[in-house]
């Protein structure tokens, strides 16, 4: 289990997140919904390890992850897929997708790899494709693919709705349910209630870096 209690975060001298507390469970969606501003990027950036913590606990699986680089909790089993995807152009589908692996001396890359592509058969057959080619639908699929490379325990997944087609949109939500049997916590900020609604066992609501009502999802 992810669990955030109580987590400041100031950026630029300004106090962006103001006591966040939530938990997202393995095996579940977890819905952080809130406006444009209202700290969801800053809350995964956070979890994620790429912004500082000022105040509060973060934790994994009761492992304490505030004294973790960014690294080391990617290495944990921790995917993070950014808003703006950041593939690397010039690469290929494939080579994006074992890079951050490289980078992180992922054991058994290949198999995860395989794993991946089974899992999103669209991305494998895409595998030899420059990212820079393809639509923008299709590069969240791939930075999605990407980061459930490492993404084992736990998904931190960043508006991935957003700019999809509805018939994308419907096969995401699709692979998202289909984690649910692996076990992984899914974390989704989303700016969209309905949206996410229908997926999450679990929905925050956010606004001005304070969690309002954490209450069930589903409705
Ligand atoms: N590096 C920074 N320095 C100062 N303020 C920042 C910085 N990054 C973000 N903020 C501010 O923090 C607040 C929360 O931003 P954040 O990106 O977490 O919101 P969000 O809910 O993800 O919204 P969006 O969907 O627009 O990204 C915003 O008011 C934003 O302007």
């Amino acid at each position: 289990m992810l669990e955030l209690e109580d987590v400041r975060v100031s950026l630029g001298g300004f106090p962006i997140l103001r006591g966040v507390s939530l938990q997202a469970f393995p095996g579940q969606i977890t819905g952080l919904v809130g406006r444009n501003g209202a700290g969801k990027t800053t809350t995964l950036r956070t979890i994620m390890g790429l912004v500082p913590l000022q105040g509060g606990s973060l934790r994994l699986e009761g492992q304490d992850l505030r004294p973790l680089p960014a690294h080391r909790r990617a290495a944990l089993g921790i995917g993070y897929m950014p808003e703006d995807r950041r593939l690397i152009g010039p690469l290929t589908v494939e080579e994006n997708l074992l890079l951050p692996a490289w980078a992180i001396g992922l054991p058994g890359a290949p198999e995860r790899l395989r794993w991946v592509y089974e899992r999103m058969p669209e991305v494998a057959e895409l595998a030899e494709r420059r990212a820079a080619q393809l639509s923008g639908g299709q590069q969240k699929l791939v930075a999605l693919a990407r980061a459930l490379m490492h993404g084992t325990r736990l998904l931190l997944l960043d508006e991935p709705f957003e700019g999809l087609s509805p018939a994308m949109a419907l096969r995401l939500g699709e692979i998202l349910q289909s984690l649910r049997t692996e076990g992984i916590a899914v974390l989704v900020a989303e700016s969209d209630l309905h949206r996410i609604s229908a997926l999450a066992e679990r929905i925050y609501t956010i606004e001005r870096g304070e969690i309002q009502d954490p209450g069930e999802g589903g409705q």
